[in-house]
């Protein structure tokens, strides 16, 4: 029997409850009808390929479906059998549906926007340890937004400049002082010294203030090596870890979890690199995707953005910390994490576009206050007490005076 990419678009398709459903924008090549493009997608993405193939047997009981086509939306939706997919390999999963397709020449253009995940492959993954109840479990953010400050100049500080630097920012009011997405164990900064200088910091700061506070230790690291930086940071005390999920991948972070799962440990992922695909609209992979993924592979929070109130471009972040919290087949939810160019004088208007079940992290808009970090984390925490309370910022301004030096340095800007 002979196939082609013909034999991968049927219009009558009804998707099988266990076929995961992806949602793909496509811009099909000049010499490409959507129909051509659209079975080419479908036909690349499972088992099918440029050439006609004589094929015997059930062979095409893994071949995906393109069931919908919507040119004047641009939209190609795809079904795929979930015999198609390893159980639970996160990677494999993606060398279909974001492999080849990608590159090829049959369409100018395509992203995926969207996957709907059918049960059978939502079964196979661990999803999140905590998810959103860190605030509760492992911190005292109960609820308000969990508060984060991650040390500035990002690198360059020793260990114990780091440290002293979460000390201050901890004491100021902050939950959790996290590293930058590229510092790992560099000379200036070796990652046992970081590690162990800033939990003794956390000891202090926890002591003096009687508030739980913990550290999100970047394990970000080749393979066995950031293995083995998670069983140190269990070893030390930690509660959490942090990893670069999109530049260490994500049979990598599945790695870790795995090892975290043994440990207790909760997972914080940052998505530096993210942007390389999801920035342009037309082409990639989006961020609701992105963080889907991060979902069933099992992080506890996520970067998603700060609906347009920061330094960096955000695609609907309010849509995809929906899908963050929303019941997929059982998994636990996971807290999404604003960030990037954030200041006290954005918390109302964050809260108001994003809720209060968000951690709220700020790097230049605690360090850069005028009187230092610990008035900058103060002036963070007033911010978020004024505007859980309803009340104006200024209204705080008795209590937190360092709330109102930040608002007239920074205002309500947006930062570039
Ligand atoms: O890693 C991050 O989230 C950013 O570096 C935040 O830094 P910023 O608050 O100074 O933008
Ligand atoms: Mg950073």
């Amino acid at each position: 029997m002979g196939i082609s990419y013909e034999d991968f678009l049927d219009r009558e398709y009804e998707p099988l409850a266990s076929d995961l459903r992806c949602r793909f924008s496509i811009e099909p090549a000049a010499d490409m009808s959507w129909a051509d493009a659209a079975g080419r997608v479908a036909s690349e993405s499972s088992n099918g390929t440029w050439a006609e193939l004589d094929v015997e047997g059930s062979v095409t009981d893994l071949s995906a479906t393109a069931y919908e086509i919507d040119e004047s939306a641009g939209i190609v939706e795809v079904a795929y059998p979930e015999a198609l997919f390893e159980p639970g390999s996160m990677p494999q999963i993606l060398s279909c549906i974001a492999g080849n397709i990608m590159g090829m020449k049959a369409v100018d253009r395509i992203r995926l926007l969207d996957c709907e995940w059918p049960a059978a492959v939502v079964d196979a993954f661990p999803g999140p340890q905590y998810g959103s109840a860190v605030k509760s479990e492992i911190l005292d953010a109960g609820d308000r937004p969990a508060l984060a400050t991650v040390p500035k100049p990002k690198v360059g500080l020793s260990s114990e400049q780091h440290a002293e630097v979460g000390y201050e920012a901890w004491v100021g009011g902050v939950d959790l002082l996290k590293d930058d997405e590229n510092l790992t164990d560099q000379s200036f900064n070796p990652f046992e010294d970081r590690l162990t200088e800033s939990l003794a910091q956390r000891d202090r700061a926890e002591s003096e203030t009687g508030e739980r506070k913990s550290y999100l230790l970047n394990v970000t690291a080749p393979g066995g090596e950031m293995l083995e930086r998670v069983d140190l940071a269990a070893e030390h005390g930690c509660e959490f870890v942090m990893v670069d999920v999109v530049t260490t991948g994500w049979a990598a972070v599945q790695q870790v979890r795995q090892r975290c799962e043994r440990h207790g440990l909760a997972i914080h992922a940052h998505r530096a690199m993210h942007a390389a695909f999801d920035r342009v609209p037309s082409h990639g992979v989006s961020m609701r995707v992105i963080a889907q993924i991060a979902r069933l592979c099992g992080v506890d929070h996520i970067h998603t953005g700060t609906a347009d109130l920061g330094k960096l471009e955000n695609e609907d972040t309010v849509g995809i910390n929906e899908w963050l919290r929303s019941d997929r087949h059982g998994l636990s939810d996971v807290l999404p994490v604003a960030s990037g160019g954030l200041h006290p004088g954005l918390v109302p208007e964050l809260l108001d576009r994003l809720g209060e079940e968000i951690m709220i992290q700020a790097g230049g808009g605690i360090h850069g206050h005028p009187d230092g970090t610990r008035a900058g984390a103060r002036a963070l925490r007033g911010a978020v007490e004024a505007t859980q309370d309803g009340r104006p910022l200024e209204a705080a301004s008795a209590e937190y005076p360092e709330l109102a030096t930040a608002v007239d340095k920074w205002g309500t800007a947006t930062p570039r």
